[in-house]
């Protein structure tokens, strides 16, 4: 209900043509980042919407500095953003990517679960529920352009794309690193996992909180292409015109048969799942554990 009502309202206020610059006309052609002209890019403080209809797909940048972390606000805006292109006729495709330089997402942001209350944990856990449903199930081709490290819940929207090319940067780790935190990945994060790169590869890769350096994430499966650093946009593009070139329905359809089962179990006990969040979450021990990491993340600094 919160998310709802949070959602509306961040329509109404965010969801305008996106134009950099001071003094720019909304709705106008602008500069974007990395220079050149935008046709009506839109978007949010966070997300940055670059559309091509006449290609039919939209470039999707996520730019919440400094590490792109799933913060309530960021998840909402990504989720209004992909809402607005799935309900235009003109978008088969998005693919999404990073803003931040060297981070494709850290994950769910650690503050959202860190000396909250319920309510709180409750509402932001909603959210992510909703965020992997969305991206998991949607009607649109979704390719990854992984620029950047992407930990857990960043991983966990990788993986929720169709395909994924990563950037051939040995710090661009990716996985589900839950347990090194003392947390333990839910089951559908698991489920995501498994779907995609098998049971033992998941089992593995869990219990020891891996994150796999590019070569091994492609030979794991966990990503589909690895390519030079400075190739991950076009080659997002490239296959994306392969996955353009198959009728819509059919290929729609075919996802759904892939994916429903694995949706429908959460959606079955979407309840029970918030419900068994708030009570892990609020632990003593787990929040111990997470301020020990986040203090941890600080102490690296110095
Ligand atoms: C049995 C019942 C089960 C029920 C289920 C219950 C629980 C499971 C719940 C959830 C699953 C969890 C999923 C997650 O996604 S948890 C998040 C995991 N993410 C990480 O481990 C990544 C942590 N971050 C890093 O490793 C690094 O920051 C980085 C991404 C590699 C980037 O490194 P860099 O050196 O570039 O930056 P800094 O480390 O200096 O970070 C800058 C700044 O950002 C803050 N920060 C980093 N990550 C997060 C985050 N995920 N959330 C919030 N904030 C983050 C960091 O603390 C720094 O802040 P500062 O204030 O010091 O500037």
């Amino acid at each position: 209900m919160a998310l709802a009502v949070g959602m509306r309202v961040l329509t109404r206020s965010l969801l305008r043509p996106w134009v950099r610059g001071p003094g720019a006309t909304p709705g106008r052609t602008g500069p974007v980042a990395g220079g050149g002209d935008c046709v009506r890019c839109f978007g949010s403080p966070r997300v940055l919407v670059e559309p091509d209809p006449a290609a039919g797909f939209a470039v999707m940048k996520m730019r919440n500095p400094p590490v792109n972390s799933l913060s309530l606000e960021f998840l909402t805006e990504m989720l209004i953003s992909l809402e607005k292109l799935e309900s235009d006729k003109a978008f088969h495709a998005i693919i999404i990517t990073s803003d931040c330089p060297g981070i494709f997402s850290a994950g769910l942001d650690l503050k959202e679960m860190c000396g909250r209350d319920p309510t709180h944990y409750a509402e932001y856990w909603k959210a992510v529920q909703e965020l992997w449903l969305r991206f998991y199930l949607s009607h649109l081709v979704v390719i990854s352009a992984i620029n950047g490290v992407s930990p857990a819940g960043g991983c966990l929207l990788a993986l929720s794309s169709d395909y994924r090319v990563l950037a051939d940067n040995p710090k661009y780790a990716i996985g589900l690193n839950e347990t090194l935190l003392g947390i333990v990945a839910p089951f559908w994060f698991k489920d995501t996992l498994v779907n995609t790169v098998g049971h033992r590869v998941a089992e593995r890769a869990l219990q020891l909180g891996l994150l796999f350096p590019p070569a091994e994430a492609l030979r794991v499966g966990m990503v589909d292409q690895v390519v030079p650093e400075d190739q991950v946009q076009s080659a997002a593009r490239s296959v994306l015109a392969q996955w353009l070139a198959i009728p819509g329905h059919a290929r729609q359809l075919t996802k759904t048969l892939m994916r429903k089962p694995t949706a429908d179990r959460l959606l079955k006990e979407r309840d029970a799942d918030i419900q068994n969040f708030v009570r892990f979450i609020s632990r003593d021990a787990i929040q111990k554990a997470l301020r020990t990491y986040l203090e941890k993340l600080k102490q690296k600094k110095s």
